[in-house]
């Protein structure tokens, strides 16, 4: 890529757009090219959980940025979503896990912790449970530290890095059963999920429309050109992190699915059905995406 020829955000001094980032590995090579192309300089960054940056945008005080997909349905007419990028999987996603002590088909009226910064696997979770396991839990919420959640249930949702320190360490320790969320609805409905998909307020969007398809277009350069260098992305974050190279290199390039098209779209309707009778919301939600 020629970064050289990477649009630049408009500059308005004092008003960088105010842009979330998820502070998983998850997301890495969605914000690592930012730091290349220069894009970087012209947002206003905030990094938090997804629970946290959900909020943040829906209250206004983030412009711009990832929203968990469960949180999005609740608010899609605030929000428009920016085509073509979004952290989801058509499989396995090995980061998003119901971890549990028993099969699934065991846990009617057993304990079941809800890692407390997800907001979509959770829902999902609940709705592969409850309708493909046939199983009544009793859920609650809890900080998402997987020794600490197995205390006091059988099974536990967690999501990100604790999720994939899950799936490669602790539960071969901990004598759990791992059961992935993407590869679960997969089976289910032969459909992607989006666990998370990019969006903008409305209101952001119609006083800054160049500034939004500048961050939008960023976002895209950034993660084109992380995946092309991939292998330099995964040597980086080794150095830091508990994953090895190739650990992180198939869960970007095999696990992971950062595109958001018609398939996903798909996937999101499909999610809005099934959770629509239990959660009282519209099953059919008009769904504003950016327009090229
Ligand atoms: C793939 C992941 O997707 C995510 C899962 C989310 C959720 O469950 O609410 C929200 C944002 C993403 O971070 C992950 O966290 O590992």
């Amino acid at each position: 890529m020629n970064i050289s020829r990477v649009a630049r955000v408009p500059q308005v001094p004092g008003k960088r757009p105010r842009v979330g980032h998820i502070q998983f590995l998850n997301c890495l090579p969605i914000y690592w090219g930012l730091a290349r192309t220069g894009g970087l300089l012209d947002l206003e960054l905030t990094r938090d959980t997804p629970d946290r940056l959900s909020v943040l945008l829906v209250d206004g005080t983030l412009d711009i940025g990832p929203i968990a997909c469960a949180e999005y349905l609740k608010h899609a007419g605030d929000l428009v979503l920016l085509p073509d990028i979004a952290v989801g999987s058509d499989g396995a996603v090995t980061s998003c896990l119901i971890v549990s002590q028993v099969p699934l088909g065991e846990l009617d009226g057993r304990r079941v912790a809800l890692g407390s910064t997800s907001r979509s696997s959770v829902r999902l979770a609940r709705l592969l449970l409850e309708e493909r396991e046939g199983v009544r839990p009793e859920y609650f919420s809890c900080p998402p530290d997987l020794p600490v959640m197995m205390r006091d249930a059988d099974a536990a949702v967690v999501i990100g890095d604790v999720a994939l320190r899950a799936h490669l360490h602790q539960a071969r320790e901990l004598g759990l059963r791992v059961h992935d969320l993407g590869a679960m609805w997969k089976e289910w409905t032969g459909l992607p999920f989006v666990f998370a998909a990019w969006a903008v307020r409305r209101d952001y969007l119609e006083r800054n429309p160049r500034i939004v398809r500048e961050v939008h277009r960023s976002f895209l350069e950034s993660r084109d050109l992380s995946m092309a260098e991939v292998d330099k992305v995964c040597e980086q974050a080794a150095r830091w992190e508990a994953f090895d190279e190739e650990t992180l290199r198939r869960y970007y390039t095999e696990a992971l699915d950062f595109s958001f098209g018609e398939r996903q779209l798909e996937g999101v309707r499909e999610f809005a059905r099934r959770i629509a009778a239990d959660s009282g919301s519209d099953p059919e939600p008009v769904i504003s995406i950016l327009q090229p």
